[in-house]
Order: structure tokens, then C-alpha cells, then sequence
């Protein structure tokens, strides 16, 4: 049965709302995908440093996280009416929406004091009145519900859409937070692992952020003219996540806005093209060394396709590549897929399954202890879903 679909996915980069109107055949492991169109909404820079300060623990207050849930519902509704738009499809023909909403906090794992938990706001409710189309949202809760992390969700699409039956692939995303799935040749989805391999963009962001006033570094150029202090990359490795066996997770709450504040006490001795060309070597540096200690010792892996807008970074690319001399890099551009779009579809995917009562965690990726349904189900008004919707469905 086919059904149009708007997976929204807003990530950890706060860079903004990525929309992707999809069309679904069928559901579970052989449903069809085919991207419609796609738009980025970038967040308008008031929005993005509201966001950034309900993250931060030392910023953060209830009145501000009770205004935003409900003002990114708003955005949320206007991405996916946007992407809708884009594509000459009206909106009541629109079967879900498929929002991961945004990340403000994400306790996977705690010291006793706070209960293990997790939070992405972007009020549902907003989004199914504005647009009159049922939504699915809250994704990560019945997983961490179940004893799993509630990340990384992405896998179950990732096999879906990249599992072979002749060659090994990881999927490295590099998002604000990096994060690999890896699909063993001829696997079945129970073969699947997955899990956070540290930063992506968020410490490089960040530091373009303070020391050049702008949000990233564009194609890695300031990194390419840095010099790279390897030593320091190499201790900063030393922290405890990395030693962490998987399923694992993370988020800003560990390479937030503390972590580049502690980098630039300790050397802000350096210039800022060191530093920035440091933490590029940092970022490709946590990535090889989690597939050297994770996967590389079980899994042989003839593909490793990058994801996310870390993808564009060149200077982080090249040394990935270099760092993993005998492992075949690619980009989704080089496949023929979108970096930008890919966690847009992949929340599309996860939507259909939780309409048609599916589960679609990988438990071994989340470490939850079995499969289990994803998504809280919010439905639009009566009238608009009686006069609108149905009416037009049957003529
Ligand atoms: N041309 C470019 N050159 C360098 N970096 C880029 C470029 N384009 C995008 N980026 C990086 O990609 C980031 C956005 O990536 P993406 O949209 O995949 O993250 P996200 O989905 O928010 O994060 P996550 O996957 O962790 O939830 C930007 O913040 C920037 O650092
Ligand atoms: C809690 C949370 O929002 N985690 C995100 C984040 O961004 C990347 C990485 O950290 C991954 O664990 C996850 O997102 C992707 C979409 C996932 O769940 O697969």
C-alpha cells in the first residue's frame, strides 16, 4: 500500500529542519523508498541560540523549554507545508508526518542522581493542527523505556536501504554528533550494530563559532591551513566514552559547549587554525579509532559511506581516508544518495513502521531488551481529517 510521507529530522548541529517528502511501499525490511523532494529550513539565529541555551544546563529554565516546544512545533508545521509545496503535492494528500523533533537532553546513562531519560521537544499537537495530518514524534522514549540508549534509531532505515548481500557497509554519519551503523554482508537485521562514535561538527562548529564568528567551517578550509597537534587530539581520546564497549550513545551534554570552554582555557595559547585543524583531527581520529576497536576486529567492511553535512567538510574527509588506509571511503553523493536528506528519510521509514504497528528499534544497537513499537501517535482535528482528507481521497 503506498502512502506519502514528511519525515522532518532537526539534529544535534542546530543547524536547522530538514524535510523529506517520501513516497513508501509496503512496510518492515523490503519497503521501497523514493525521495519526492527535500528542503533544509535553517533556523532564524534567535531560534537556534534559544535552542543552545535549553541545552545548556547552566542557561537552561522551564518557561523558555515550555515556549519552544510549542515554537518548533510552529516551524516544524511550516517545513513540512514548505517541502509540500516545493513539490506541487498538496498537503491533504499527505498520509504522516514523521518528527524526531529536538534533542535538548539526553541521559542515556547517569550517576544515580537523575533517572536514565530523554527529551525531544517540537509539540506534536501544533504540528497536527497546522498541518491537519497525523504525526508521529517522540520516538526514543519507549526504547530507553525498554532499557536501551534511545539512539541510535537510524539503523533499522539504514538496513532497510544499504544492506548487501556481496559487501560489508559501515554508514558513518557526522552530524553535530557521529554515529555509525554497521551492515555486515548477507546480515540479517538481528546482525546489525550500531552506535555513537563521539563528535561530528559540534566541537569544530563550536570553535569556528567563538574564534571566527561564524557557524562552521565551510568545506574544512580553515582546518586544511591549521597545523594539527596530534598529541592533544590524542588526549582528548583519553576520556572515558571512548573506552566504552557499544551499544553506546552520546550527545552535547559530553561535547557541548564545556568541552570547547575547557579546550580553550587549557590552550589558548594556539592559533585558531591549530586549534580548529586539531579538533578536525580529533573528530576523524574518534571515528577510525572506534572502527578499530568496535568493528574492524569482526566485521570486514569493503564500504564506508559518510552522511551528514560532515560530508562536505574536505579536510575531515582526507583524513579519515588517510586514517583508514585500507577501507574504500564514499560519500551518499557518490552512491547516488543525499547526505543532507538521509535522517529525514530514515524517520519517514521508522514512522511507517510505528503506523502499522511495528516495532523498529535494533535493540543491539540501543541496547534495549527487545523490539519494541516507536512513537507517540497524535491525530488532526475531526473536521479537518473527515472534510479535508477523506473527501479527497475518494474522488
Ligand atoms: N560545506 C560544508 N563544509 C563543512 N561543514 C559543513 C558543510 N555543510 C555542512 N557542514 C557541517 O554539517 C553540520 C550539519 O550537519 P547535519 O545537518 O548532518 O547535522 P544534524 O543532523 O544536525 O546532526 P545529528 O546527525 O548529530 O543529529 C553543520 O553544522 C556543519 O558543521
Ligand atoms: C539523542 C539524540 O538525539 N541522538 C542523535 C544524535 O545525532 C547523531 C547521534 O546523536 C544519534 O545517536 C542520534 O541521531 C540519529 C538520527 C539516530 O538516532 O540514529
Amino acid at each position: 500500500m503506498e502512502k506519502l510521507a514528511v519525515g522532518l529530522m532537526s539534529g544535534t548541529s542546530v543547524d536547522g529542519i530538514d524535510a523529506a517528502l517520501v513516497r513508501l511501499n509496503g512496510f518492515g525490511i523490503h519497503t521501497k523508498v523514493e525521495l519526492i523532494d527535500f528542503i533544509t529550513l535553517p533556523f532564524p539565529p534567535a531560534v537556534a541560540e534559544e535552542i543552545l541555551q535549553c541545552m545548556d544546563i547552566n542557561e537552561s529554565n522551564s518557561a523558555l523549554i515550555c515556549s519552544l516546544n510549542f515554537k518548533l512545533g510552529y516551524l516544524f508545521a511550516d517545513a513540512v507545508k514548505k517541502v509540500c509545496e516545493k513539490a506541487s503535492i498538496p498537503l491533504r494528500i499527505i498520509d504522516f508526518i514523521a518528527s524526531h523533533g529536538q534533542t535538548i537532553y539526553h541521559l542515556p546513562q547517569t550517576d544515580g542522581r537523575l533517572v536514565k531519560s530523554t527529551l525531544q521537544i517540537g509539540e506534536p499537537a501544533v504540528i497536527a493542527y497546522e498541518t491537519g495530518t497525523t504525526v508521529i514524534s517522540n520516538f526514543r522514549t519507549m526504547d530507553m523505556a525498554a532499557g536501551g540508549e534511545g539512539a541510535p534509531l537510524v539503523p533499522y532505515a539504514d538496513y532497510v536501504l544499504y544492506r548487501s548481500n556481496t559487501i560489508g557497509r559501515s554508514l558513518q554519519n557526522i552530524g553535530g554528533i557521529g554515529n555509525v551503523t554497521v551492515l555486515p554482508k548477507q546480515a540479517k537485521l538481528d546482525d546489525v550494530i550500531a552506535f555513537d562514535t563521539g563528535p561530528g561538527n559540534m566541537v569544530i562548529d563550536s570553535l569556528c563559532n567563538i574564534l571566527k564568528g561564524e557557524s562552521y567551517d565551510q568545506d574544512g578550509k580553515w582546518a586544511a591551513q591549521g597545523k594539527i597537534h596530534k598529541e592533544i587530539a590524542q588526549s582528548w581520546l583519553e576520556m572515558d566514552f571512548f573506552k566504552m564497549v557499544p551499544p553506546k550513545s552520546t550527545g552535547r551534554e559530553l561535547f557541548g559547549s564545556q568541552f570547547t570552554k575547557q579546550i580553550l582555557q587549557n590552550w589558548s595559547h594556539l592559533p585558531a587554525d591549530d586549534l580548529i585543524a586539531t579538533a578536525t583531527y580529533f573528530t576523524a581520529l574518534s571515528i577510525a579509532d572506534s572502527y578499530k576497536r568496535y568493528i574492524f576486529p569482526t566485521i570486514p567492511i569493503d564500504e564506508l559511506i559518510i552522511g551528514g553535512g560532515g560530508g562536505y567538510n574536505k579536510t575531515l574527509l582526507q583524513m579519515i581516508t588517510e586514517l583508514l588506509p585500507n577501507t574504500k571511503v564514499l560519500t551518499q553523493e557518490d552512491i547516488g544518495f543525499s547526505s543532507e536528506a538521509k535522517e529525514a528519510i530514515a524517520f519517514a521509514i521508522l514512522g511507517n513502521e510505528t503506523m502499522n504497528r511495528e516495532p523498529s528499534n535494533v535493540p543491539k544497537a540501543t541496547g534495549a531488551k527487545g523490539a519494541v513499537i516507536l512513537g507517540s501517535i497524535t491525530l488532526p482535528p475531526r473536521n479537518i481529517l473527515l472534510e479535508e482528507k477523506y473527501e479527497d481521497h475518494s474522488t
